[in-house]
């Protein structure tokens, strides 16, 4: 694809098919079980090549990264050198170059797993990742997975930020498209109970999974598709299921500030309506009747957009979106857009309306809708 321009004749080895890699982003507090999942996924017989790369700090130096790549349950060790030290903290680009260079020298993997810092928001990563696919990049992001600790995550959840800062665990919890309570063996049953309300008062759309030792079922945490077109069911799965009542929270009094939305509006609009839309959630941001602002951490949504055959998927997370076009609309269907919203003090009401809005300027400038 590139760097052959000097090169005289057609070079014999061309790539028949692009394979893109899809590279999943482990996240969850201090001692979760981040580093167990990780030993059990590379461990476990799936016929792929992967890689890990840990975004952790070592003891020494702070630029080098450590890496196993797991072959049929072989595990070897090489150091990814990024020049800005920590992953998420590093210039955009960086991190996806670097693993690109590894992937010139070492060939290619099937698959990346990047386990995160504890202490990290998994925004910026994703973003990382994400941003890059647009770049024609060699990867992908697949999903993010978010390990939870039975025992102590409810504390992490509850403390308290200076300022109205999301804490990271709560971050970790809103991004993710799969959450993972691991160590049950510590809880009883009311304690997990309390848990399960918790997490999905604050994310009530990821898939959630119970663990001891972190030992999963690998299809439900790898290839999840969660961040392109193909995620349009698991939007309708959200639908069709229990997201649209949002759960009660436990018995704690957990900041709500954190909490998922989810609504649907039928009819479709215009295409720069719905990028109107979304810069006004995003970016110009709008306020609850409480007079707090909406911060939105994750979003994803099917949507209608006026002569368009196809269903549109909107995605985001933190402020950055991105639209993709899906399958096709049935002639007989009702046009319908159906949004999922994850962040801090979200009101359904003033979204929805304001997504309502856009779609009736549509139907009063046409009449059609
Ligand atoms: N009781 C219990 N302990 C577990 C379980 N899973 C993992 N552990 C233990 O929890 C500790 C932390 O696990 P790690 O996998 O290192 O956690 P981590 O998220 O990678 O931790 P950091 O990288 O420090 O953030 C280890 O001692 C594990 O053996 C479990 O299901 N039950
Ligand atoms: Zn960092």
């Amino acid at each position: 694809m590139s760097g052959s321009e000097d090169e005289e004749c057609i070079p014999e080895l061309v790539p028949a098919e692009i394979t893109k890699v899809p590279v999943t982003v482990i996240t969850g507090f201090l001692g979760a079980g981040k580093t167990t999942l990780l030993n059990y996924i590379l461990t476990e017989q799936h016929g792929k090549r992967i890689a890990v790369i840990l975004n952790e700090f070592g003891e020494g130096s702070a630029i080098e990264k450590s890496m196993s790549i797991g072959q049929s349950g072989e595990l070897y060790e090489e150091w990814l050198e990024l020049r800005n030290g920590c992953l998420c903290c590093s210039v955009k680009d960086n991190g996806v170059q670097a693993i690109e260079n590894l992937m010139k020298k070492k060939g290619k993997f099937d698959y990346i797993l990047l386990e995160t810092t504890g202490l990290a928001d998994p925004g910026p990563i994703a973003s990382m990742f994400w941003i890059d696919e647009e770049l024609c990049s060699d990867i992908y992001l697949d999903g993010i997975v978010t390990v939870v600790d039975a025992k102590f995550c409810l504390q992490h959840l509850l403390e308290q930020k200076p300022d109205g800062v999301i804490n990271e665990a709560v971050s970790q919890v809103a991004l993710a498209d799969v959450i993972i309570i691991n160590k049950t063996d510590l809880v009883n049953d009311e304690e997990l109970n309390d848990l399960r309300a918790q997490l999905s008062s604050i994310n009530s759309v990821a898939r959630r999974m119970e663990t001891q030792q972190a030992q999963v079922d690998l299809p439900q945490i790898l290839d999840l598709n969660a961040y392109d077109g193909r995620s349009r069911s698991s939007v309708d799965e959200i639908f069709n299921s229990k997201g649209n009542q949002n759960t009660a929270g436990g018995s704690h009094h957990l900041d709500k500030t954190v909490t998922t939305v989810t609504f649907e509006v039928e009819g479709s609009l215009i295409k720069a309506a719905l990028n109107e839309f979304m810069d006004t959630v995003l970016w110009e941001k709008v306020t609850n009747p409480g007079g707090n602002t909406m911060d939105i951490l994750r979003m994803k949504g099917v949507t209608s957009i006026v002569d368009c055959p196809r269903r549109v998927i909107v995605q985001a997370v933190h402020e950055l979106y991105d639209r993709q076009e899906t399958t096709l609309w049935e002639e007989s269907e009702q046009r319908m857009n159906r949004l999922v919203f994850i962040g801090k003090n979200l009101e359904k009401e003033t979204l929805q309306n304001l997504f309502m809005m856009k779609v009736e300027e549509q139907t009063s400038n046409s009449g059609s809708s």
